[in-house]
């Protein structure tokens, strides 16, 4: 069973390196169940008519396509930026990188949700005004997932498996790299994780 083997950390580019196994499944579990009490999730409308297939949800600032703002497309106050998250984001920052990461004070959170069609396309996360690293953390389904270059939306690229409980580090020379999520791999959670799909959380540093 190649699931009980270790899967190693990876650097795939300077800045940004893959964590495998880094929740345990007791913080998976919270995790999920911090995710289910986030009210909101939405498919975004895009500027060019289409529609997101991910539903998500903000905390801390309310992303929109292409911007940040403290009000949900509803009007309503965005969900705030739980503490406990950013201690999290530290944590697996310092991990990912061996080295401290006291300074790192993410205060948005995208909370995407993946049905076993949705995908999300190649895309830089530019709306930031800060270039300090992203921090995302995969629960439920696997997914493929698609790491290039700052260039093109086009090759060079690698494809990773993200798992349940795995960290992804992006920052330094490939913050702005693009990246998307070609597929999931639908019934591949653990059962006993109670979620049908994947979840997957980004910390990001507004500098707003
Ligand atoms: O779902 C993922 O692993 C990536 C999500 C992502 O790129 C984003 O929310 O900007
Ligand atoms: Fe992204």
């Amino acid at each position: 069973m190649d699931a009980l083997l270790p899967r190693p950390r990876a650097e795939l580019a300077p800045g940004a390196v893959h964590v495998p196994d880094w929740l345990s499944f007791a913080e998976q579990r919270d995790l999920v169940a911090a995710c289910r009490g986030f009210a909101g999730y939405r498919h975004t409308r895009l500027p060019n008519g289409g529609v997101m297939s991910v539903k998500s949800v903000c905390l801390g600032w309310h992303w929109y396509p292409y911007g940040y703002s403290r009000t949900t497309g509803e009007g309503t106050p965005v969900l705030p930026f739980p503490g406990w998250l950013g201690d999290l984001g530290r944590r697996a920052l310092a991990d990912a990188y061996g080295e401290p990461a006291d300074g790192y004070e993410p205060d948005i959170a995208l909370v995407n949700f993946y049905d076993a069609a949705a995908k999300m396309g190649l895309h830089q996360d530019k709306d930031e005004r800060s270039l300090a690293p992203v921090v995302s953390f995969s629960l439920g389904d696997a997914c493929v997932f698609r790491f290039g270059n700052t260039e093109t939306r086009g090759r060079p690229y690698t494809d990773v498996e993200l798992r349940s409980g795995d960290v992804f580090v992006f920052g330094g020379p490939s913050r702005l790299a693009y990246h998307g999520v070609p597929k999931t791999l639908p019934g591949t959670a653990d059962p006993a994780l109670g979620l049908t799909g994947r979840l997957n959380i980004t910390l990001r540093v507004s500098g707003l």
